[in-house]
């Protein structure tokens, strides 16, 4: 039995311990242990059928896991009003009884979410301008998202996750999303978990970054540790390979005698960058974009090899 110290101290709003989904033969998570510090918002990137969504439905009770646990603030959700009462969850394939408004979709998340905030809500339905009389049936993929949105920022829910979010947006929509959600996280802290694939927009946003590829966990780290230790360097062939040398090298491309490769350093304090740019190589943070797509490519490879 938790106390009430524990409750309110638990470090995490998410643990993972090996969590697996299968299908059959499929599995959609296979053997996922992660943990989301509490107070963060936290980026679940991963190419489409990675598992994000598999995770996020089993962590908030939507689905059962084959195997593994999870826990939300320290307790498991299944059954479990009070953590329920806790998470917000907007999906991506959200539907909506065909005779709902906008109106009814905020009566029932003001039902549903203890700490809903009706003036952010309508100043955010204002903002994407939702049309509160036409029926949500007739909404566009884009207006179905500011949906989610308007209920995921609104609910002020101790974890919310976003699936997706911003699916049909425009790039003005999905611009107020960003500076609301980060406007409202600073003034009301709490947990967000924004799964995507549209990374290096998202990725200032970002102060942790969990990536899952094939059901599994890749990495799971610190932003501000991560840019410090994901870097590309270019220049002779030659000298890029004397500069990475016994590194973790994500990819590598030659053309003539010049090659570019990107870096993944062992220690966040390795500077790798200034020793090549001292090697007279040219030499920058990897995007974070970027770095995903090299880990997933390197972590196919290094499947393929084993297999
Ligand atoms: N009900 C289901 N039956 C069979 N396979 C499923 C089911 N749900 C998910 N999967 C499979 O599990 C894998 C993970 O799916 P999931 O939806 O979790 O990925 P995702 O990372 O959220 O992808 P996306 O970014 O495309 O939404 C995929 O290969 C998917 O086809």
């Amino acid at each position: 039995m938790m106390t009430v110290k524990d409750r309110t101290q638990a470090a995490y709003a998410l643990e993972a311990d090996r969590l697996t989904k299968s299908y059959g033969a499929q599995k959609a998570l296979d053997g996922v242990s992660l943990k989301l510090e509490a107070g963060l918002i936290h980026g679940l990137l991963g190419r489409n059928g990675a598992g994000k969504t598999t995770l996020m439905s089993i962590a908030t009770a939507q689905l059962f896991a084959t195997s593994g646990e999870v826990r939300i603030f320290g307790q498991q959700p299944y059954e479990n009003r009070e953590a329920l009462s806790k998470i917000c969850f907007i999906k991506e394939s959200q539907r909506y009884p065909d005779m709902f408004h906008v109106e009814d979709v905020l009566a029932t998340a003001r039902a549903l979410y203890p700490n809903w905030d009706e003036a952010l809500a309508g100043e955010l339905v204002e903002s994407f301008r939702l049309p509160r009389r036409k029926k949500i049936k007739g909404f566009s993929r884009g207006m179905l998202s500011s949906v989610g949105i308007v209920v995921g920022l609104s609910s002020r829910a101790e974890l919310t996750l976003f699936d997706e979010p911003y699916l049909g947006l425009d790039a003005v929509a999905r611009s107020l999303f960003y500076d609301r959600l980060i406007e409202d996280y600073a003034e009301h802290p709490r947990t967000v978990v924004l799964s995507t694939h549209l990374i290096d927009e998202v990725s200032r946003l970002l102060e942790a970054i969990h990536v899952i590829d094939g059901g599994r966990l890749l990495l799971s780290e610190d932003a501000e540790s991560l840019r410090s230790r994901a870097y590309r360097v270019s220049g002779s062939a030659a000298k890029v390979d004397a500069v990475t040398a016994g590194r973790r090298v994500l990819r590598r491309e030659t053309i003539g005698g010049s090659a570019v490769a990107s870096v993944l350093a062992g220690e966040p304090g390795e500077n790798g960058i200034g020793r090549a740019r001292e090697a007279g190589l040219e030499a920058e943070p990897l995007p974070l974009q970027q770095l995903i797509v090299d880990l997933t490519a390197h972590a196919a490879r290094g499947k393929e090899e084993s297999a």
